[in-house]
């Protein structure tokens, strides 16, 4: 339904083509060069070294293009670097997969150092401890920026590190690990004077509400770790309230429901607030989530009083606005609700007011959109990940995804589908035929959703089948394939689906399996993402690129 309801939102805002562009040839290239390096390339796209990725210095002379040629790109057998299987009967020990740790290629890292942006010493050494040596270019052009004061939107493609790039001005302001001249409280919500909430992070969904919170604790640590409060829907509201009142949290991460829900019965006062982040804001800001949204824009950080529309109630509060995709309806809902926001991209910070709506172009016959390029999608994805599709019958699907499963050794593979029904009768059929499966969708529980995912982050479950649910903010750094079994409803969601995959510079594949009626669909998502998405097979434990279409580039029918 969420999903319906953001295919709306294709109004996209102005952005540096050339910069895109750039990015475009740089992965039309890749996708050549891995057309060339064929059956040399190591199924399992994680591993990134020349020598861990089996390639071999024998390049293929001549590219083809609109041709037929079927090419193999990659096999199980006769990898240099073979890995072992995995499902059952791979002697695996109790069908618990060792984790090989990614290598990062194409990383999005910065020129800059964490103490160049303003980010307080003791901050510093917490981001040491848990990993985070070098900022990414998101997170050095936004930092500053939010440290000034400045409302902004974040947008940069996923997997680049958005989180980080709020969560780390906020921690330099608030809490144990603030810079000396913050004029934050400091305290975590454990002793002396207490200001209440002073950051209300909301996200679209539980999951993602929940990996932001241990984001925060991975820097925090344990000993501060009361001072971020979970306030997630299908929680007990109960136990929530009672810890709001217990640790007075000074930063709380949710959904919209139960944060508006508990500000509205005056558990949760957030008049004080100086943050208000709205992470997946283009998915927040979407029709099934109007109310409790328009709840919160009007009372987290605002003193009762003053005219709504007034200059002054804006900068009550700093107005953070974050997602990979940024159509015009939040470059026009952040001009309402900020003060002079500006757009923080990787590379380029701009006023709002320099940013113009593109017309959409409605195609004659119906409601859909046109064929055109669209932005907000294009900018979305990150450059190293690689798109294929194939055409099989509907009853030949599964067997085609554990096919392509086999033929690219995936070890972590999340697969998308719409219909419930349809994708518990996946996971089924996959482990009937030795795939470890499960399901995660809103028909769960929340324990039976963490649990799942669990499972699936620690190597138990092979394949998570899922619904729109997971597209967004799932942050799974190994996965390595994401399959479209049923299609995405348009290019934004394609494109939140497939950043599940090349998460922070890492290699990835996205494979949409679909009907020789569904084609035309993906021609379109081809044009408007403009990606080379190749036609492909799987011959004999390989993956043959069945069609080789020239880049789409040019091609604006
Ligand atoms: N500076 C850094 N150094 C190392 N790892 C980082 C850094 N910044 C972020 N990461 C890690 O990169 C991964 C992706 O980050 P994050 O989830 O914030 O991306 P995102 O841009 O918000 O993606 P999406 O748009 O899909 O939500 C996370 O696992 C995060 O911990």
């Amino acid at each position: 339904m969420q999903s319906l309801v953001s295919s709306k939102f294709l109004v996209l805002v102005g952005e540096s083509f050339p910069m895109r562009r750039a990015l475009l040839n740089s992965r039309f290239a890749w996708f050549h060069s891995s057309v060339r390096c064929t059956s040399h390339v190591e199924p399992n796209h994680g591993s990134l070294t020349l020598s861990t990725l089996g390639f071999e210095t024998e390049i293929e002379p001549k590219i083809r293009t609109k041709s037929k040629m079927v090419k193999p790109l990659g096999s199980s057998e006769g990898f240099k670097n073979k890995r072992k299987p995995f499902g059952i009967g791979t002697g695996e020990k109790k069908g618990v997969r060792v984790l090989s740790k990614q290598e990062i290629e194409s990383a999005p890292f910065a020129a800059k150092s964490f103490s160049e942006l303003g980010v307080p010493e003791v901050l510093i050494e917490r981001l040491g401890k848990a990993g985070f040596d070098v900022p990414t270019e998101v997170q050095s052009a936004a930092v500053p920026t939010i440290l000034k004061n400045r409302d902004v939107i974040i947008q940069s493609y996923t997997g680049s590190g958005k989180t980080l790039a709020y969560l780390l001005p906020i921690l330099s302001v608030i809490g144990p690990l603030r810079g000396e001249n913050s004029g934050g409280d400091g305290d975590g919500g454990e002793t002396g004077k207490k200001l209440g909430v002073e950051a209300v992070i909301v996200a679209p969904s539980r999951e993602l509400g929940m990996q932001i919170v241990r984001e925060f604790e991975k820097i925090l640590g344990m000993d501060n770790k009361k001072m971020v409060q979970q306030l997630v829907g299908g929680a007990n509201r109960t136990r929530q309230e009672e810890a709001l009142k217990k640790n007075k949290p000074a930063i709380v991460v949710g959904t919209p429901g139960r944060i508006a829900e508990l500000s509205a019965s005056g558990k949760l006062r957030t008049h004080g607030c100086r943050y208000l982040v709205l992470d997946e804001v283009d998915e927040l800001l979407s029709f099934n989530f109007r109310e409790d949204m328009h709840r919160l824009l009007e009372h987290v950080g605002r003193r009762s009083g003053a005219d709504l529309n007034s200059n002054a109630k804006k900068t009550e509060r700093q107005l953070i606005m974050v997602s990979a995709t940024v159509p015009f309806s939040v470059v026009r809902a952040a001009k309402s609700w900020g003060c002079d926001p500006l757009l923080v991209q990787a590379k380029k910070i701009v006023p709002l007011e320099t940013l113009s709506p593109e017309p959409v172009k409605l195609s004659q016959s119906s409601n859909t959109t046109s064929s055109m390029p669209s932005k907000a999608a294009v900018e979305s994805l990150p450059p190293a990940l690689k798109h294929y599709y194939c055409v099989v019958r509907l009853q030949h699907k599964v067997d085609t995804l554990r096919r392509c499963i086999h033929a690219l050794d995936a070890k972590f593979v999340i697969v998308f589908m719409n219909h419930t029904k349809q994708l518990k009768d996946v996971v089924f059929k996959l482990e009937a035929r030795g795939v470890k499966a499960a399901e995660l969708h809103g028909d769960l529980g929340k324990l039976g959703r963490s649990t799942t995912l669990k499972k699936f982050k620690n190597g138990e479950v092979r394949v998570l089948v899922t619904n729109e649910l997971s597209a967004r903010g799932l942050d799974v750094a190994e996965c390595d394939l994401v399959v479209n079994l049923e299609l995405p409803t348009d290019s934004i969601h394609y494109a939140h689906r497939a950043g599940r995959t090349g998460r922070l510079g890492r290699n990835g594949t996205v494979l949409t399996i679909c009907e020789e009626s569904e084609v035309f669909v993906v021609r379109k998502l081809k044009k408007q993402l403009e990606l080379p998405i190749a036609c492909c097979n799987f011959v004999e434990g390989k993956l043959l690129v069945t069609e080789e279409e020239e880049h789409t580039l040019t091609d604006t029918s």
